[in-house]
């Protein structure tokens, strides 16, 4: 894994933003994106810059399940808010998480993805090495699926709720190995409270308990962290 190290989150962004420009002008057409606070420097610079992005096709990682797409916190709503409606895609693709049939949205879901391979996949991770809402102790070859949200993340995402009870108790969400099939992979992590996430998936050993450590074994994975979120890595990652 590449790991770039910068002094917050602003440089973060600007460096994450970077990336994908520079992928989309050598031809990267679909682009898995994702939520949480952690991208929103990212979505910052993206809507500041001229990029056209009408040809390009976009596959959401996750959505909460029961919440409407104008629900403040739903997952459609916050890529509405931070990025399409300043940039609008050719097609954007959110799992429905009203629909009545689950299975059946997350089988659909997977056959987008197979006919939309994608070309660059953002990621945030979860305090617990958690990807999009892979909890800890999913199989790393599993598709998209329904996921029971564990305690740990429901506290966590609570925060943008009015209070814990609020937070859906389980969310659509592409499966690691959707997310294992990107040619490319875009990390990104800041603060204190995701320092173990990051130390465990870049150094730790590759376990379905921290879900991020499969990406050691993905041939293009670039890591995008401040220093609060470098502070236990070994000195050989930090640039
Ligand atoms: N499903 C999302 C993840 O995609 C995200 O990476 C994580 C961390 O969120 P934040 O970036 O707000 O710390 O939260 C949620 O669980």
């Amino acid at each position: 894994m590449k790991v770039i190290v910068t002094e917050n989150k602003i440089q973060g962004g600007a460096k994450a933003f970077e990336i994908f420009e520079k992928g989309i002008k050598n031809g990267a057409k679909v682009l898995g994106l994702a939520t949480g606070s952690t991208p929103e420097t990212l979505y910052q610079n993206w809507v500041k810059s001229d990029l056209n992005c009408e040809n390009l096709t976009s596959i959401n990682l996750d959505e909460y399940v029961g919440l409407t797409p104008d629900n403040p916190q739903s997952y459609h709503y916050f890529m509405q808010k931070h990025l399409f409606d300043k940039k609008p895609f050719k097609k954007s693709y959110i799992p429905n998480g009203t629909a009545k049939d689950i299975p059946a949205v997350c089988k659909e879901y997977d056959q987008i993805i197979k006919e939309n391979p994608i070309d660059i996949q953002l990621l945030g991770i979860g305090r617990n090495g958690h990807i999009a809402f892979n909890e800890p102790g999913t199989p790393f070859d599993t598709g998209t699926h329904e996921v029971k949200l564990t305690e740990n993340t429901i506290k966590a995402n609570s925060r943008f709720f009015d209070n814990e009870d609020e937070v859906p108790k389980s969310a659509i969400c592409m499966g690691t190995a959707n997310i294992m099939g990107a040619k490319k992979v875009v990390l990104m992590a800041f603060g204190e409270k995701k320092a173990k996430a990051i130390k465990e998936m870049i150094e730790g050993p590759i376990t379905e308990e921290v879900p991020a450590s499969i990406l050691q074994k993905h041939p293009d994975v670039t890591v995008i962290v401040d220093e609060a979120a470098a502070q236990e890595l070994d000195d050989k990652y930090k640039n």
